[in-house]
């Protein structure tokens, strides 16, 4: 499998601290690449050192099937990436800075500008001053302006930070078009899980500067069993009647009184009843699906 992005056991240290450690992904070309961690994880290390700003301090990474070194400078022009928060010239207009990055990238091509404000609904404050633009509004003129070259793979660090669900809807849609009708291969940064899990073909898990999983979301979906929940008043007792009486052994324990049965051959009334023949009081019972939640706090806590 040959792979539009690669990184090969990369680390990256600052003096002593190590930030990321032999992390190695895999992004296919075309698809939505979601890359998963809670904050200070080590996502934006791993894209600075991608998008070339920061050099990893051992192993390397291939993109568009070529090592990266401090003078790709063609690998640099096909990509287009946000990381962090975009910075503009705040006085000039949305439209002027897009212009400007234009005439930067050495690319000119008619009404592409006109084109990327109206995919991210600016076309009437393109000609307002940025530093009049709300958060959201700077968020997506820097979408704007990394679409704006047509690059084949884009990479977003957290893009929708500062948006609202409506215009963090806009931003999914948009990146599944892009992916759809051009081709682009997108890899996309967040600490929220539903911001992707509806768009994102894979994802990687990172977690103390650990890649901890890379998963097809096909997968992760498959993946999402029911369970019944169980409340009781004394976890140490009903584990022995769920393991004598009931002969299961699919269960855990989880913190508190509660309890996590993975069985589909028993009932919530069955289980309540056993429960009660042998002295443990039900506080609350019923069923309930894994979500993919569940399984990236899982894949997190058993990363630690
Ligand atoms: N320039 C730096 N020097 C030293 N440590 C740094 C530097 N930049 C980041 N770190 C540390 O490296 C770790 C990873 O940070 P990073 O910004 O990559 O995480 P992140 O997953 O992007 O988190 P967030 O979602 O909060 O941006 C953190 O512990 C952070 O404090």
């Amino acid at each position: 499998m040959t792979y539009i992005l690669q990184t090969n056991h990369v680390t990256k240290s600052i003096g002593k601290k190590e930030l990321v450690r032999d992390v190695n992904i895999h992004i296919k070309k075309g698809e939505i690449y979601g890359f998963l961690g809670p904050n200070g994880a080590g996502k934006t290390t791993v894209m600075k050192m991608i998008t070339n700003l920061w050099k990893p301090t051992e192993g390397e990474i291939e993109i568009f099937g070529e090592k990266l070194t401090p003078t790709s400078y063609g690998v640099l022009k096909r990509m287009g990436s946000i990381i962090e928060f975009p910075t503009f010239y705040e006085t000039m207009s949305g439209y002027d800075n897009l212009v400007l990055h234009c005439e930067y990238m050495g690319y000119h091509n008619p009404g592409s500008i006109e084109n990327a404000l109206e995919l991210l609904h600016l076309t009437e404050a393109g000609s307002k001053p940025v530093k009049s633009y709300s958060l959201g509004m700077k968020q997506r003129l820097g979408i704007a302006r990394t679409i704006l070259t047509k690059p084949e793979l884009l990479v977003l660090d957290e893009p929708t930070n500062g948006l609202d669900p409506a215009g963090m809807k806009q931003i999914r849609d948009l990146l599944k078009m892009l992916c759809a009708e051009y081709h682009i291969t997108v890899m996309i940064s967040t600490h929220i899980l539903s911001e992707i899990e509806s768009i994102a073909d894979t994802i990687g898990v990172i977690d103390h500067g650990k890649l901890v999983k890379e998963v097809p979301m096909k997968e992760v979906a498959e993946m999402n069993t029911s369970y019944i929940y169980l409340e009781v008043n004394d976890n140490k007792r009903a584990s022995y009647v769920l393991a004598d009486k009931l002969e299961l052994d699919n269960f855990k324990i989880m913190d508190g009184h509660r309890i996590r049965i993975y069985d589909s051959r028993v009932t919530t009334q069955e289980i309540t009843r056993v429960m009660h023949d042998n002295g443990v009081e039900v506080i609350s019972i019923g069923k309930q699906m894994e979500t993919l939640e569940d399984y990236f706090l899982k894949l997190t806590a058993d990363g630690k």
